[in-house]
């Protein structure tokens, strides 16, 4: 699925602005490093899963102007000189690009993504890769708290018609199973995650019949598998409820009950409604039965459903999922850290009054430490890029901001965090399908604390800089 390959306008027009200044001050080839991250935590938790990379490298692979590009630029911006539009009539990405791979669980302040390239190429691709990595990773995020709060069971993302534009429902699908979802009910996500589209049935089609009955019936002609009846059109208990069993009683006479068959609750007291339907079900020997249930759910009312014993194993969560719908956007930022003019290299960090929101200089890399024996992960650490650790020699970290705050680590080992995805403008990296970085995730919960991931006041994970970059940080902010 190619990602934006006809929108090459869709950027901030200060970006161009900026680059006409570079190419007719001859500063287009300096070299710059960018950092793209995120400064806090959404949905007040204690994590993030990262996801979007794969579209971050379509794309910077695919990115062009045409001529009509060019039309449009020189009509609005009379500003832009020929020089410049020829840069562009010209351009290629030709920069080096290291990521952390999409369904990791990260936190604030680390480079999710570090750009490396000729300062004009690293400036006009800002605002896509903002965009992109922005929204994704939200709903990765999003996605991923409602999982982990449905305890197993499976999660439909069911969004699509609540989503801002088309786009972001497709692209908030592929985030919403990266982050554990089972599937999607997108039909426009088939081509992109490699997942058949999943559903049941709506109101109308129920409504559109003389009666109940009729209306499932009907559907089984079409339908072999996957039979899921919407039952609070007119009375869950006393109607829809009893005219499923009906239908699957004449399906089991039949010898065709398929693998997978239920009912959907979308209104009333789920709790109750559910357990009440299980009994039903259960009592005529259905108790395989899936009972889902949407209406306007999220990670805290799965959880609460859960704790009053509702019999649901089928969770459909639209709105709340496909918006973030408590927090609706993550703020994620691209800040310079080193410019590299004709050979003389300088590290930039931006200065604020909240020591937390000072960005680290220079060119650096992540990497995560884990425990020995319980394969927890103890803290990240950023650090140069050239910098090692000796996993045999003790380590102190300490807190960025609080630096008195210091722990002694001995019995640990390292994990590097980014990996080479374009190096000199071609892509290095194949990405993994969307089931393996759901299955990554999955792998990245085992090695978390529950004290990180809980809802309620998650503990904060560390997140520590290396004595070099610390000793650089502070340099510069001495200067
Ligand atoms: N047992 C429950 N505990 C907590 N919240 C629940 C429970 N059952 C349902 N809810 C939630 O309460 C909210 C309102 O449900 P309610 O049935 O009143 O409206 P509705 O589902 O929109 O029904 P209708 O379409 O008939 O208006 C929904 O967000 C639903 O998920
Ligand atoms: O509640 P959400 O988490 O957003 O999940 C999606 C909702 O979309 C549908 O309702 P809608 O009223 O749009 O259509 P319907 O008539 O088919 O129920 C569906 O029945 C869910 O309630
Ligand atoms: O298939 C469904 O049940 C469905 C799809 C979209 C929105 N609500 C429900």
């Amino acid at each position: 699925m190619e990602f934006n390959r006809r929108r090459q306008l869709a950027t901030d027009y200060y970006q161009l602005s900026m680059s006409n200044v570079y190419v007719n001050e001859g500063k287009d080839e300096d070299i710059a490093v960018f950092d793209l991250f995120v400064r806090s935590n959404p949905f007040n938790g204690g994590y993030l899963v990262c996801a979007g990379l794969e579209q971050v490298v379509d794309y910077l692979t695919n990115l062009k102007f045409d001529e009509k590009d060019i039309d449009i630029l020189k009509n609005n911006h009379p500003e832009l000189t020929e020089k410049f539009l020829d840069y562009l009539r010209n351009f290629r990405f030709t920069g080096e690009i290291y990521g952390i791979p999409e369904g990791s669980i990260v936190f604030p302040h680390e480079p999710l993504i570090r750009i490396k390239a000729p300062l004009i190429q690293a400036q006009i691709i800002e605002t896509p890769l903002l965009s992109i990595v922005n929204h994704q990773t939200l709903i990765a995020t999003k996605a991923a708290r409602i999982v982990q709060a449905a305890e197993g069971d499976a999660v439909l993302e069911f969004g699509l018609r609540r989503a801002h534009g088309s786009e972001a429902g497709l692209y908030g699908a592929r985030a919403a199973v990266i982050g554990g979802c089972v599937g999607t009910s997108n039909v426009e996500s088939e081509d992109l995650i490699k997942l058949p589209a999943k559903g049941t049935m709506s109101h109308s089609y129920v409504l559109s019949y003389a009666s109940e009955y009729d209306a499932f019936w009907t559907y089984t002609k079409y339908n072999q598998d996957n039979l899921i009846f919407l039952v609070d059109t007119y009375n869950t208990l006393e109607s829809g409820v009893p005219n499923a069993i009906r239908v699957f009683s004449k399906l089991r006479d039949e010898g065709r009950l398929p693998k997978t068959y239920g009912i959907r609750l979308d209104s009333g007291d789920l709790a109750y409604l559910s357990k009440e339907a299980k009994t039903m079900l259960v009592e005529n020997g259905f108790d395989d039965a899936v009972i889902s249930a949407s209406s306007d759910l999220d990670e805290y009312l799965v959880r609460d459903l859960k704790l009053q014993g509702a019999q649901i194993n089928l969770w459909g969560v639209g709105t709340k999922l496909i918006t973030a719908y408590d927090q609706p956007a993550l703020g994620a930022v691209y800040k310079l850290a080193q410019i590299d003019s004709k050979g003389e290299i300088t590290n930039k960090l931006k200065i604020s009054n909240d020591p937390g929101k000072i960005t680290n200089p220079g060119y650096k890399r992540v990497v995560r430490l884990y425990d020995k024996d319980s394969n927890k992960a103890l803290a990240d650490l950023i650090m140069l890029d050239d910098e090692k650790i000796d996993e045999k020699k003790p380590l102190t970290i300490f807190h960025p901001v609080h630096t008195w705050k210091k722990r002694v680590l001995t019995n640990f080992y390292v994990k590097e965090m980014m990996v080479p995805v374009i190096i000199d403008g071609k892509p290095v990296y194949k990405s993994p399908s969307i089931s393996e970085m759901q299955q990554h995730l999955k792998n990245e919960f085992e090695t978390m604390w529950p004290a990180t991931t809980r809802f309620t006041n998650p503990h904060e994970y560390h997140v520590d800089l290396s004595d070099k970059l610390w000793n650089m940080k502070l340099g510069i902010l001495n200067q």
